[in-house]
């Protein structure tokens, strides 16, 4: 039998990248506020766990959660210019009400989409932008602290620690994915910051379907496709969860073509 898992977020961009990767590997039940587009459910999702509510809403989530084994959670603002109120509401309350729900209802494994922006204010003058080319050897592995861009960022911060304190209480496994830059297709155009962290659709899909798999107790790993550019290691992604992503940004032109054959990588 599948492993029963609450996505929340379900409609969003991620959201709809992990269900066309692995919709159907999984029995799903769907959360987000807004209602979900038919196109974007997978075959054989019932009525009755495609929900629309607000993941501040306690009852709702407690409900969304009674009987699942795991849960992605990825249901909040994702606006790096976020203000507070709203991270403070959907981003660190939202999820410290679907994690004690999870734990309520004795759910195993809860992943959570982090970001980049937990991290962002690594990116020194010093050292951008060298970083994001692929000769630079920094890296940051996942076992440095936060050091976030923004409040968004702080948001998602919190979200790792509210894991950490559910993992080591109640011993509930935990994921933290940092997200780089989902874009679907072909890396971000122009952006040499947005290639070092891209992460493609079907890598995003398969590093959520690893994190649903593997065997792990708290973890924080960077969601980033193989980019030759990167200043974030996938080793621990590799190593705890099996991760192994087939695209790489260096594929494409800096405008975002796909390239000829052989075609050298300038930066
Ligand atoms: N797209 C990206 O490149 C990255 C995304 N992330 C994180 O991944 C998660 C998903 O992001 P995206 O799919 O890009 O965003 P999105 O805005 O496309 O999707 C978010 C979904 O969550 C829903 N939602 C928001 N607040 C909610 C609430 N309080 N209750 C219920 N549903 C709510 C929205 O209706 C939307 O369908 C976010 O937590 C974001 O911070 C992190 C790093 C990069
Ligand atoms: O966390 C997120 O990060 C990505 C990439 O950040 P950006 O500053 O390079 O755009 C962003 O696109 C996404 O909306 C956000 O949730």
């Amino acid at each position: 039998m599948d492993a029963s898992v609450l996505l929340t977020g379900a409609g969003g961009r991620v959201g709809r990248a992990i269900l066309t990767g692995i919709g159907g590997a999984y029995d799903w039940r769907l959360i987000d506020r807004e209602p979900l587009a038919a196109d974007a459910l997978p075959d054989g999702v019932a009525d009755e766990d495609v929900i629309v509510a607000d993941v501040t809403d306690e009852r709702a989530v407690r409900e969304a959660v009674d009987g699942v084994d795991a849960v992605v959670h990825l249901a909040g603002d994702p606006r790096p210019n976020a203000p507070w109120d709203s991270v403070l509401s959907n981003n660190i309350d939202g999820t410290q009400t679907v994690l004690e729900a999870a734990v309520d209802a004795g759910v195993d494994r809860f992943v959570f989409a982090s970001s980049n922006h937990a991290v962002g204010a690594y990116e020194t003058d010093e050292r951008t932008p060298d970083m994001y080319r692929r000769d630079d050897r920094f890296r940051l592995d996942g076992t440095e602290l936060p050091r976030p861009s923004n409040l968004y960022g702080v948001s998602k911060a919190a979200g790792e620690t509210l894991g950490r304190y559910y993992h080591d209480h109640h011993d509930l496994s935990v994921a933290c994915v940092r997200i780089g830059n989902l874009t679907k297709g072909h890396p971000p155009k122009e952006y040499e910051r947005g290639q070092a962290m891209w992460l493609s659709h079907r890598d995003c899909a398969h590093l959520f379907d690893r994190c649903l798999a593997a065997d792990y107790d708290y973890e924080i790993v960077y969601g980033i496709s193989d980019n030759d550019r990167k200043y974030y290691s996938i080793e621990r992604a590799r190593e705890a969860l099996g991760y192994d992503p087939q695209d790489n940004s260096a594929e494409y032109t800096f405008g975002g073509e796909p390239k000829e054959e052989a075609e050298p990588d300038s930066a």
